[in-house]
C-alpha cells in the first residue's frame, strides 16, 4: 500500500534490477537508452510531454520510486509509445519501438515474473 515506507519494498526493487537489463538487451542499437534530445530530434520536447527512456527508469528504480510493477511497465509503454508519436511509421525509431513494445511486454506479463510481485502494491 502507498502506507508502507520505501525501504520495506527490496523484493520489487530486485526484480525491477533484473528486469531492466532483459528489456535494455531488446534495444541492441540503444535507441531508448539515453532521453531523446531536440537536437537529434527537432522539436522533440515541444511534442513528447512526458519523455522516458531507459536511463531514467534506471535511475528510478534506484531511488526507490516504483511502488508496483505496474508503474514500472507504464513507464516502459510511456517509453515506446512516445518513440511512436514522435517518429513515423516508416522510421527505424518507430519500428524498433513497436517491436521493443511487444518484446518487453511479453516479458513483462509472463506468469513466471508475477508471482513476485506481492500482492497488495
Ligand atoms: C527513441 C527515439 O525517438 C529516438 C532515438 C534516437 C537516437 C538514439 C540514439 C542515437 C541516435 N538517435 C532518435 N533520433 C532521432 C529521432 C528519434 N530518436
Amino acid at each position: 500500500t502507498s502506507l508502507r515506507p520505501r525501504q520495506e519494498r527490496p523484493a520489487l526493487q530486485k526484480l525491477l534490477e533484473l528486469l531492466l537489463p532483459n528489456l535494455e538487451r531488446k534495444d541492441p542499437r540503444q535507441f531508448f537508452a539515453w532521453p531523446v534530445t531536440d537536437s537529434i530530434a527537432p522539436g522533440y520536447s515541444s511534442i513528447i510531454t512526458k519523455p522516458m527512456d531507459f536511463s531514467t527508469m534506471k535511475q528510478k528504480i534506484e531511488d526507490n520510486q516504483y511502488r508496483t510493477l505496474q508503474e514500472f511497465t507504464d513507464d516502459f509503454v510511456l517509453m515506446c509509445n512516445n518513440a511512436m508519436t514522435y517518429n513515423q511509421p516508416d522510421t527505424v525509431y518507430y519500428k524498433a519501438a513497436k517491436r521493443l513494445l511487444h518484446t518487453g511486454l511479453r516479458t513483462l506479463t509472463a506468469e513466471k515474473v508475477r508471482p513476485y510481485v506481492p500482492t497488495i502494491s
